[in-house]
């Protein structure tokens, strides 16, 4: 099997002797190439993930890899662009692109970063302290973007970007990382932003994996039935159901046996997956085989995973 960009093993992490658990029992992997979105509400553990994957923040157990090394050993293939966005305020955008060359030597693309700033129409003479909150973060994603990372790391990137412009900037980050072939995690709040743009999903919860895997094949591996109200088989997995005076509607696990009863079967969207998924916590978690660390065999249905 090829190197994955990632791989976790029953990875955790507590603050503090008694804290609680931001991540706990992670286990997952990410093949190369995949942009990948890291979904869950506040307090998900998210930005923890992120921190361990760059090497900044250290496993309290578990094993991590990215791209077969651990993060500290391998910083120099990944980029990380944090939610504060640091950046020398007192420099010129052209001042941080030649700081982005002097600190990665050998692997800066001075072209691509230089396309990323033109694309946003900055002026390559103003200080980062009279750039807006997106200007500056163009500024920061051309110096990630700059190093060639294997992995680049994204928190919540476009928190602070107008429509129009997180548009553009997300149809930059896609074009370049597919250009080359750059492994990409990015966590959002906003899901119609990642629908379209990712091809794999890691949802989070209370610190744990909830869903992981091919966005179609999870998408495939669920079903939204609608109709009269009726019981379903005893052995469905049904991870949400909702009852309007008689009629149903329920997200349930597909498997191999068609859908009986009278229901219309549909697809979910990305979202009603993932909604269905963060107000049912009890639902079982779900990997497909190529993000499941114990799977070797790729090609097989996803599988539930015993928490
Ligand atoms: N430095 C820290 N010290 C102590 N606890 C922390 C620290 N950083 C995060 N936590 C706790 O770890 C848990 C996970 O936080 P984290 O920031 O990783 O979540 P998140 O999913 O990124 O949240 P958000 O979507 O709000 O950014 C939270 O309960 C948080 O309070």
């Amino acid at each position: 099997m090829t190197i994955a960009a990632i791989e976790a093993v029953g990875l955790g992490k507590r603050y503090g002797r008694s804290g609680k658990w931001a991540v706990q029992d992670c286990s997952f992997r990410l093949p190369q190439g995949r942009i990948c979105a890291l979904v869950g509400p506040n307090g998900a553990g998210k930005s923890t993930l992120l921190g361990q994957l760059a090497g900044l923040v250290r496993p309290t157990r578990g094993e991590l890899r990215v791209m077969g090394r651990t993060p500290g050993t391998a910083r120099e293939q990944i980029a990380f662009l944090a939610q504060e966005k640091p950046l020398y305020p007192q420099f010129t955008v052209a001042e941080t692109l030649r700081m982005g060359q002097e600190l990665n030597p050998g692997r800066w693309d001075a072209g691509r970063a230089a396309r990323i700033v033109a694309d946003g129409g900055l002026d390559l003479g103003l200080k980062v302290r009279e750039l807006s909150g997106g200007q500056r973060t163009r500024v920061a994603l051309a110096l990630c973007l700059g190093k060639q990372p294997d992995l680049l790391l994204l928190d919540e990137p476009m928190a602070d970007l107008d429509p129009l412009a997180r548009h553009q900037l997300m149809g930059n980050l896609l074009a370049e990382a597919g250009e080359s072939g750059t492994s990409v995690v990015i966590s959002s709040h906003i899901l119609a932003e990642l629908e379209g743009a990712c091809d794999y999903l890691l949802l989070m919860e209370g610190g744990r994996i909830r869903l992981g895997g091919e966005s179609e094949e999870l998408l495939a591996a669920h079903a939204l039935l609608s109709g009269p109200v009726a019981e379903l088989d005893a052995d469905t997995t049904v991870v949400e159901s909702k009852v309007t005076g008689r009629h149903m509607t329920a997200l349930i696990r597909r498997d191999a046996k068609p859908v009986g009863g009278d229901w219309e079967v549909d697809e979910p969207t990305l979202e009603e997956l993932l909604l269905a998924h963060m107000r049912s916590p009890q639902a079982p978690p779900l990997l497909t085989p190529s993000a499941d660390p114990r799977c070797g065999v790729a090609g097989r249905s996803a599988t539930e995973v015993r928490a």
